[in-house]
Order: C-alpha cells, then sequence, then structure tokens
C-alpha cells in the first residue's frame, strides 16, 4: 500500500517510532510517528488516505516513559472505540485501550523508549528463544525494529503488518535466515495478533517463542483460570532448572513470586485482573503458557501488572520453506 510505504521510508533510520491505530463506528485512522533527538516526523493515515506528514523541530524528554509522551502527546487519534499503540522496535504493542478508554496493558515504569533495551512492558516479543539459554535471554526479536509491511482496515478493523528478516546483528547470535511477520489487529473490544515464522534458509532450524504479555492489574485481586490438570514447570527458584509439577488449582493467584510455564495449556485462559475486568486470552498454535509476577523482586510496579503470556516452550523445527504460525485474541468479556 503506497501510504505504509511512505510510512516505512520516513522512518528507516528513527530510533524509535509509534504506530497507533484505532477504530470507531465511523471513521479509522493509522498514525506512524518517528522519534529523534531533534525530529519528530508525524503521519496521520484515514480510511487508508495520507492525512498528514509534518516535522516538529523538538520534544520533551522529561517524561517518566522517556519519549512516550511526547509522542502520544502529538498524536491525533479518536479513541471513541479503542486504540492500540505498536512500536516498530521490537513491534511492541504498548498499549491497548476499551471503548472506556482504560489501557488493559501496562507498562513498567522503568521502561525506556530509546531502542537501548527492549521496552519492558505491553506485548514484547520473545525470539528466537524463550528464557535463558544459547543466546540472550528472550531473544533478539524484541530489541530490533521491525518494518512497516502494510496497513488495512477490514471491515472496520484497523491492522498493520510488521515484519524482520536475519540481520548482522541476528545472525551473530543466531545463524538463520528467517522472515518473521506480525499482524496486529483492533476489532470491538478485542485485539488480535498473528504471528508467522518462515525458515527462508537452505537448513533447517528450530526456536521457542512467546508473547509475554504485560496486563494491568491489582495483584491481590488476580486470578487465572483453565490451567489446572496442566504440566508445569516452575522456573521459581531457578530459572534455569524448572521444577517439574501439575497444576491443581482451578484458579491461579498471585500472593507471591510466580514464575511458572504451563505445558498443553488450552486455548482459552480467563484473567480476572483485579480492576474489574474479565479477559479472555484465546489462542491458536500457541501451545503452552507462562505466569510471572516478580513480587517485591520489582517493588515500585508488582502491583499493578501481572503477565500472562502465550508460548512455544518445545522447540519448533521448520525445514527450508516451511512457516510456523500461531495467532492470540484478547478479549473483555
Ligand atoms: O526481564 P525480562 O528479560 O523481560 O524477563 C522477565 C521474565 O520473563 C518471563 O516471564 C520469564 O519466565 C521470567 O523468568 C523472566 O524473569
Amino acid at each position: 500500500m503506497a501510504a505504509a510505504s511512505i510510512v516505512a521510508s520516513s522512518f528507516s533510520s528513527a530510533c524509535s517510532s509509534l504506530l497507533t491505530i484505532s477504530s470507531s463506528s465511523s471513521s479509522f485512522a493509522t498514525t506512524a510517528q518517528s522519534l529523534s533527538p531533534s525530529a519528530l516526523k508525524f503521519i496521520a493515515l484515514r480510511k487508508g488516505v495520507l492525512l498528514k506528514h509534518k516535522t516538529l523541530l523538538s520534544y520533551s524528554s522529561d517524561s517518566r516513559h522517556k519519549g512516550r509522551e511526547a509522542l502520544k502527546h502529538n498524536s491525533c487519534v479518536c479513541q471513541a472505540a479503542g486504540s492500540a499503540e505498536i512500536y516498530l522496535y521490537g513491534a511492541c504493542v504498548t498499549s491497548w485501550k476499551s471503548m472506556d478508554g482504560k489501557d488493559l496493558l501496562f507498562v513498567r515504569p522503568d521502561a525506556v523508549f530509546n531502542g537501548i533495551k527492549p521496552i519492558s512492558g505491553g506485548i514484547p516479543h520473545c525470539f528466537p528463544q524463550f528464557g535463558p539459554g544459547e543466546i540472550q535471554q528472550h531473544g533478539f526479536a524484541r530489541n530490533v525494529t521491525w518494518n512497516l509491511l502494510s496497513t488495512e482496515n477490514q471491515a472496520g478493523s484497523p491492522s498493520v503488518t510488521l515484519d524482520i528478516e536475519e540481520s548482522e546483528y541476528s545472525q551473530s547470535m543466531w545463524g538463520h535466515a528467517f522472515k518473521a511477520t506480525y499482524k496486529v489487529a483492533l476489532e470491538a473490544e478485542r485485539l488480535r495478533t498473528e504471528l508467522i515464522i518462515k525458515n527462508t534458509d537452505t537448513r533447517p532450524f528450530f526456536f521457542t517463542t512467546a508473547l509475554h504479555t504485560y496486563f494491568s492489574a491489582s495483584i491481590g485481586g488476580v486470578s487465572v483460570k483453565g490451567l489446572k490438570g496442566c504440566r508445569t514447570l516452575n522456573k521459581d527458584p531457578d530459572p534455569k532448572n524448572p521444577i517439574p509439577g501439575v497444576e491443581e488449582r482451578d484458579s491461579v493467584t498471585f500472593p507471591a513470586f510466580v514464575d511458572c510455564m504451563y505445558l498443553n495449556s488450552p486455548e482459552e485462559l480467563l484473567l480476572e485482573n483485579g480492576l474489574g475486568d474479565r479477559i479472555s486470552i484465546k489462542n491458536k498454535g500457541w501451545t503452552d503458557a507462562v505466569l510471572w509476577n516478580p513480587y517485591l523482586t520489582m517493588e515500585a510496579s508488582y502491583n499493578d501488572f501481572v503477565c500472562v503470556e502465550n508460548a512455544k516452550l518445545d522447540k519448533v523445527h521448520l525445514q527450508p520453506g516451511e512457516s510456523w504460525e500461531a495467532k492470540q485474541v484478547i478479549s473483555v468479556v
């Protein structure tokens, strides 16, 4: 799409770029913004038409989230029926607001938006490795800038599609050619994501992966239902040597530190976030789940979020030309 390619080329050198998608009954807008120390570039699309493209010469960097507030301040997006923000850096969805304007995702107060480390919050990717292992914790997909491939507005559901391929940086730690394609679509009271990993190499490879979703919460009131009977690998106390077990509770709560992997989890989990919201987390292809709350190891913020992560913890083996695909839909129920 022409407008999308303008967005991509305008922002290729930027250190941090943001897409905002929003929907309402009568209008649709996608904006892409980019921040560099001296210039903020801004593009707004409405019904697929390029509306604005301008460069602002300064921004304030003194907000808690270094640049995030400045970016939001300069966006012009209708939020009547929900909205979502996606950074090209890490293809990280940093905000998903429902109709009433409440943000159901959480960004940690220690998050930075300067491209120096992964954005700590929202929905970061873990790829091509979940957790510790041969390469850096949670892989590299969360700390590289993705390309904006296209934007769409299908039946009032705005979406963006991003991708990454191997680079000198990725090959310095994982020597394979691949393509990861990630689509994020905003629907009424739902956020849908689709991830496709393709082996574009001449040799087979394997990977593990996850969507490390941070939900806004009041941890004392949080419960996750749907995991009873699952085999577990408890990463507490040693993430490198998880302890096997079986989940026996109907409803998992968070009275202390939690870091646990659930194998062959169901296609739907129900999260009560302790703030009055009941959130359905559905998936296809994400066969496992991870629950994490750092408790007092992150004293400043542990009370305000819970991570419920769709994951693929068994190695996915792909032959040359093969693809793996998984979908997640989160919705307020
Ligand atoms: O600090 P990060 O690298 O983002 O990882 C944060 C957490 O992610 C997952 O939930 C893992 O299960 C945890 O062991 C890890 O501490």
